[in-house]
């Protein structure tokens, strides 16, 4: 069976050297490119064909920040395909870059100063604007779009016969410490970038434990430090000239700076290979060089499940890597210690507990009491059917403490007609029957310790005009502490 691929932000970058190397590794390949330029997205696909002459590659006119568009985007690709094996959300943007350089300046002679040129933690600010339907800019594409776009290609990622693995571009600048439930898309801080990249992070293990159960995996990569259109954004490019050499002679040091598009993509492209159910739903995938330019994929711990780690372990040294010359290795993990292994009616237990404390909901609008405090995202002409949140969805073994048991995100429902109460397209009972499902397995070597946060969650109300037609996705602060 040919495999379908959606990658989003496929005309340049680290988007375009993933399709140039899916194209290269399985020449069956259907590959989609979602950009929101017509023109440049034919350049790209003319750029594949002279490589791949004989390569299937389409085009879909997706703007991401704009939901509008997102759907209509996503109908069409239904009309068009039956299937998709991986979607790849790549598609991102950091506008109006500054470097802080008076904090670059301290941290550069401070003994984190390996950690800031891998993650520019602290000293990477932007300045964001408001979309059209009241959403901020970096949010609606970084986050928002993407999130909506998996709901509305649910059908053709939730299918009986095979699984589907979704694939967020993360960054190691997504910081835990720039988002807040009480600012929920970083209107008032300025990093709404590493923000935005954070809430990814926390979205894809959301999107784990709603739907392993149907088929549907989600994972996060993180490219490394990439020159592309966005990093170049950045600093003047005479700047980049400048300081270029000092770059390569950081690389030497630093694992993270894969610079080439080519590179940056490698995790990307390391998950293409690997069976969906196999990945780990908290690690991070990072793409990796090192000092000699051998690229190799690593999964890390996510920022979201180290709060508990006092002292930076630095870059590289954790885990050997899952070389893509291995494809059939499964990734390697860190093997840390204190892991709180529990059954599954022990963890179900855990999470009655906390739900008390969390609700952190995107759902349709008229469901629940509290739905005017809520962000409209989307409206679609669905009809309403019943939501399917059973507790019974989240099957894998979690960590007792671990900062996601308190996040809970009502997917809400699209109600799609012909569809059971959850259940994939056509009836197909298979992924359905979640509560049948065991929990899934751990290999000893998988554990993470985690530990949970804290953050107080504010009721406020933030309106918006949506415009959009249809079902309405709505982000409401519901109660408790997170
Ligand atoms: N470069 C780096 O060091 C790192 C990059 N990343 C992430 O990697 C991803 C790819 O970025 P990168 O290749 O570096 O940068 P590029 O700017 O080269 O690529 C970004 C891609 O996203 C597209 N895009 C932006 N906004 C939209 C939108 N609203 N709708 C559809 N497409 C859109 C761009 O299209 P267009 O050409 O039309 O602008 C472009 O194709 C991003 O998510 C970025 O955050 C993460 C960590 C490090
Ligand atoms: C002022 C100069 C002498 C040197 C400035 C260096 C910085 C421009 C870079 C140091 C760390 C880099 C970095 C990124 C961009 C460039 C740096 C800030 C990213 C933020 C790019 C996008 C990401 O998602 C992660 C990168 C982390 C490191």
């Amino acid at each position: 069976m040919k495999k379908v691929v959606l990658v989003t932000g496929a005309n340049s970058g680290i988007g375009l050297a993933l399709c140039e190397r899916l194209l290269s590794q399985d020449a069956q390949v259907q590959l989609c490119l979602a950009c929101r330029n017509m023109q440049r997205a034919e350049a790209a696909r003319q750029a594949l064909l002279v490589s791949h002459p004989q390569a299937q590659v389409s085009l879909l006119h997706l703007d991401v920040g704009n939901m509008h568009s997102v759907v209509r985007a996503a109908e069409e690709f239904k009309q068009k395909y039956n299937r998709l094996d991986y979607l790849y959300l790549n598609a991102g943007i950091m506008p109006n870059p500054r470097v802080d350089l008076k904090a670059f300046y301290k941290g550069l002679f401070s003994r984190n100063v390996v950690h800031m040129f891998a993650t520019a933690e602290g000293i990477l600010t932007q300045e964001d604007k408001v979309t059209p339907i009241g959403l901020q800019e970096v949010f609606a594409t970084n986050l928002f779009g993407h999130f909506l776009l998996v709901r509305e290609l649910e059908p053709l990622l939730c299918q009986a016969d095979h699984n589907s693995l979704v694939i967020w571009t993360s960054s190691s600048n997504a910081q835990r410490t720039a988002f807040s439930l009480d600012d929920i898309q970083h209107q008032k801080g300025h990093e709404p970038y590493s923000s935005s990249k954070y809430a990814s992070d926390l979205l894809s293990f959301a999107l784990n434990r709603r739907y392993n159960s149907r088929g549907l995996y989600s994972s996060v990569i993180c490219p490394g430090l990439v020159m592309t259109n966005l990093t170049y954004g950045i600093l003047p490019s005479f700047f980049w000239t400048l300081i270029m050499p000092i770059m390569w002679l950081i690389r030497i040091f630093t694992n993270t700076f894969t610079l080439s598009p080519y590179n940056g993509a490698e995790a990307l492209f390391w998950l293409f290979m690997q069976k969906p159910e196999s990945l780990d739903p908290m690690a991070k995938y990072h793409s990796l060089t090192s000092g000699l330019g051998n690229n190799y994929t690593q999964p890390r711990k996510s920022e979201l499940d180290q709060s508990n780690v006092t002292e930076d372990t630095p870059e590289g040294e954790e885990h050997p890597p899952a070389d893509s010359e291995n494809k059939e290795n499964e990734a390697e993990e860190v093997k840390e210690e204190g892991p709180k292994e529990m059954t599954l009616d022990e963890w179900k237990a855990q999470q009655d507990k906390d739900r008390a404390k969390v609700e952190f909901n995107i759902r349709k609008a008229n469901e629940g009491t509290d739905w005017k405090k809520g962000y409209v995202l989307h409206k679609s002409k669905a009809e309403d059917a019943s939501a399917d949140d059973a507790a019974g969805d989240h099957h894998f073994r979690r960590p007792a403490n671990d900062i996601t048991s308190q996040l809970e995100i009502n997917f809400g429902d699209l109600g799609r007609p012909g569809r059971g109460r959850g259940g994939p397209r056509g009836g197909r009972g298979g992924r359905g029957a979640t509560a049948t499902r065991p929990p899934r397995e751990r290999r000893p070597d998988k554990d993470t310790p985690t530990i949970g946060g804290s953050h107080e969650y504010s009721r406020k109300r933030h309106p918006v005009e949506p415009n959009i037609p249809g079902t309405e996705y709505i982000v409401t602060p519901d109660s408790g502490v997170w």
